[in-house]
């Protein structure tokens, strides 16, 4: 179903019910899209899932919910001026409710692929009107009677109640089942009762049929009808075809090569057209009477197509012809007809083809992939010959449609409007796919900018991540406030590079190899950095720093920070380094970590424990890690082997009892 029925709903559940409602249900049927676009098609069974999930939120029922539904799409789509339409449709409510199906089919250029409803006014009184409401989706009928109170109380100011009288294959609550475009659609029929003031319309009505000018007009001869209308067919009570317009019979002729060119007349309809609106009718005399003031429309069935066919069978006679009289155009249709007879002996007899729908585009294609010719119009009562005329001109979308059935401009009647049709379908249609064009193009040409942004955004936010951590930076963002946090107990670890810098190269030479030996060995310590339970600080010099327990509290902090500086022992073979050597101290304590600096801002931690931990180091030996007495005694506990160094002089700190530390618990 268009997205432009679910933007409805998003908006008026937001506005009447709140942002956070309208994400948990979203939540609650894990609809993942964040909006709709107005002419993108979306699974249909979310209409009745939104309605199930507004229901289990709000209390209310899901018939209410669908209902509600319904009045948000019309009081929505007046947003795209559709509301004039409504009001342009008659002075009364009844002419609206004769006008609907007209709607849709006016939107199916907009709406392309647009599978709608049919409706029709089947009966009215003073008292309101009964609706036929037929649609190949379930769980809509309620969402029908919101659309139609809406527009009674918002256009005509005509408080109206409606209720279902009679239902097929209606389900209110639970989900829609799909449009089962293989097995045939499932088809819904609800008679709904509308109870209104409608004695105005009624007592216009009755003057209308009175009027003076109706009763004077003098009797006009069908055929004059079939020169005006020269698509149309007249229909008497057994729904034979008894007089047609030349241009459908040149046009069936056309399309079934090798038909009998008498088949047309005293045919039943059925066995020369499929009803395609309204859907699923039963055509009888009875049922068109009533439906006189339904639009219909008839899709010409046929057999092929072939334009030298027609024009050489317009000229033969397929009951009695003579081989030899034959010219070659008539051979060759004569040919196709038996070709065409021999590769379908099924439809030989032309019996109705069952055109399927192509799923993707929901358009008609026969079994020859090409368009057939659609007539809409309307039944008329003829009294003088108690027949029915189907009044109609061809639904021709544009001039590739046109050509596609065989027909020209010309064909089509001057005075009706089919021309303009078929020429603004095309210019519509041609601005149409420009505009469509631009649109992809514009919407392409965003996402391509999005996903630009989006790794620019990543790209920065990995950048963000390297200096500051990823909860402290988010807390900034969000909140704008400076972060400063102190914590009871981390344990910081400094690793000193020795001897990078071969003093015996010359400056460059020397400082290229100190740098290139720096980056290997950091990026191998980068990748003992385990988040969250070791964060990296920084770098300053040949110095590496880093902190577990912050900024993630981590009660195992310095079982951690052992297990960092033992890896990075691992990972190194002294033998292969040469002089260069790894030096490692970690202290435990309190610190004050924060976020300083506008430009590079920068995570940083402050207090003693940093300080005696990089005394920890700087007092350490290569290849060895050094322990503060506190850290020592946290991990000797927890199996990490460690062994007194005696006390060492500590700038600063005076003399301190150290440890190295030798081997972890598992080693
Ligand atoms: C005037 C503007 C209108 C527009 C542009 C419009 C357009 C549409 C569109 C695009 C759909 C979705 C169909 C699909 O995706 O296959 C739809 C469905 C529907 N429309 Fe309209 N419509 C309009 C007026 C109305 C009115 C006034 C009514 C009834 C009072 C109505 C009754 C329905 C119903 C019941 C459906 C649900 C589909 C179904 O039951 O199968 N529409 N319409
Ligand atoms: N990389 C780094 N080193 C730090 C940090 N805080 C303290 N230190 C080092 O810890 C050592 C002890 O710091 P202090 O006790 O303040 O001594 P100081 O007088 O500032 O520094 P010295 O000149 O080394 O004595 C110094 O070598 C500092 O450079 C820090 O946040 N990052």
């Amino acid at each position: 179903m268009y997205g432009m029925l679910y933007e409805s709903v998003q908006h008026y559940v937001q506005e009447e019910y709140g942002v956070d409602v309208w994400k948990k249900v979203c939540h609650i049927i894990d609809c993942k899209h964040n909006s709709f676009k107005t002419h993108q098609i979306y699974p249909d069974k979310l209409m009745p899932d939104f309605a199930a999930a507004l229901s289990a939120c709000s209390g209310e029922s899901f018939d209410f919910c669908m209902n509600f539904f319904g009045k948000c799409f019309v009081r929505f789509f007046s947003n795209f001026g559709y509301d004039k339409m409504i009001r342009s449709t008659g002075r009364y409510f009844c002419d609206f409710l004769q006008s609907i199906d007209n709607i849709h089919l006016i939107m199916r250029f907009t709406y392309p692929k647009m599978k709608s409803p049919s409706m029709q006014l089947t009966s009215m009184d003073d008292k309101g009107a009964v609706i036929l409401y037929r649609s190949s989706r379930t769980g809509m009928s309620k969402y029908l009677i919101g659309q139609m109170t809406e527009v009674a109380q918002e256009f005509y100011g005509l408080p109206i109640k409606a209720y279902v009288i009679e239902s097929q294959n209606d389900i209110s609550g639970g989900t829609a089942g799909p449009i089962k475009l293989t097995e045939g659609p499932l088809t819904v029929i609800v008679k709904y009762r509308l109870d209104f003031d409608n004695s105005e319309y009624m007592a216009k009505r009755v003057n209308t049929e009175a009027h003076p000018s109706q009763l004077k007009m003098p009797t006009v001869k069908l055929d004059v009808f079939l020169d005006l209308f020269p698509f149309t067919f007249v229909l008497n009570h057994s729904m034979k075809i008894t007089h047609a317009g030349e241009k459908i019979v040149e046009t069936w002729i056309m399309h079934n090569p090798g038909a009998n060119l008498k088949g047309f007349i005293g045919t039943h309809v059925m066995d020369l057209f499929h009803c395609r609106r309204p859907k699923d009718t039963k055509i009888d005399w009875d049922t068109l009477i009533q439906m006189r003031a339904v639009l219909f429309e008839f899709e010409l069935i046929r057999t092929g197509h072939n334009r030298d066919a027609y024009d050489a069978a317009l000229n033969m006679d397929f009951e009695n012809y003579d081989e030899m009289d034959l010219n070659e155009a008539q051979s060759m249709a004569l040919t196709k007809a038996k070709e065409f007879n021999d590769a379908h002996p099924a439809d030989a007899e032309l019996t109705a083809q069952e055109d399927e729908i192509d799923p993707a585009t929901g358009e008609r294609r026969s079994s020859q992939g090409l368009k057939s010719i659609l007539l809409k119009g309307q039944m008329f009562y003829i009294k003088d010959v108690d027949s029915l005329i189907f009044l109609c001109s061809p639904l021709i979308e544009n001039l590739d449609e046109l050509h596609a059935i065989g027909l020209y401009l010309n064909d089509l009647n001057p005075h009706g409007l089919s021309r303009e049709l078929v020429m603004a379908g095309w210019q519509h249609c041609s601005k149409l796919e420009i505009m469509f064009e631009k649109e992809e193009q514009r919407s392409d040409e965003l996402e391509k900018s999005l996903e630009l942004a989006d790794s620019w955004k990543r790209q920065g936010d990995d950048l963000l991540y390297s200096m500051i951590p990823r909860p402290i930076a988010e807390r900034m963002r969000n909140s704008q406030e400076q972060v400063c946090q102190s914590f009871e107990e981390v344990s910081v670890i400094f690793i000193e590079v020795l001897n990078v810098y071969d003093g015996g190269l010359n400056s460059i030479q020397g400082a290229m190899m100190a740098v290139n030996t720096l980056n290997k060995v950091f990026s191998a310590l980068d990748e003992e950095i385990i988040s969250p339970f070791v964060y990296k600080v920084e770098t300053v010099g040949m110095v590496y720093m880093a902190v577990s327990g912050a900024p993630d509290v981590n009660p195992l902090h310095a079982q951690h920070a052992c297990d960092m500086a033992l890896r990075v022992m691992k990972k190194f073979d002294p033998k292969e380094m040469g002089d260069v050597a790894l030096r490692v101290g970690i202290n435990s304590g309190p610190v004050v970590a924060g976020v300083v600096g506008q430009k590079v801002p920068r995570y940083c931690l402050f207090g003693d424990t940093v300080n005696t931990a990089s005394r920890m180091e700087s007092s350490s030996d290569p290849w060895k890690i050094q322990l503060s007495k506190y850290t020592a005694d946290k991990v000797s506990e927890l199996g990490y082997k460690v062994v007194s160094r005696g006390t060492v002089k500590v700038k600063g700190k005076g003399e301190m009892e150290t440890y190295w530390l030798l081997e972890g618990p598992e080693d």
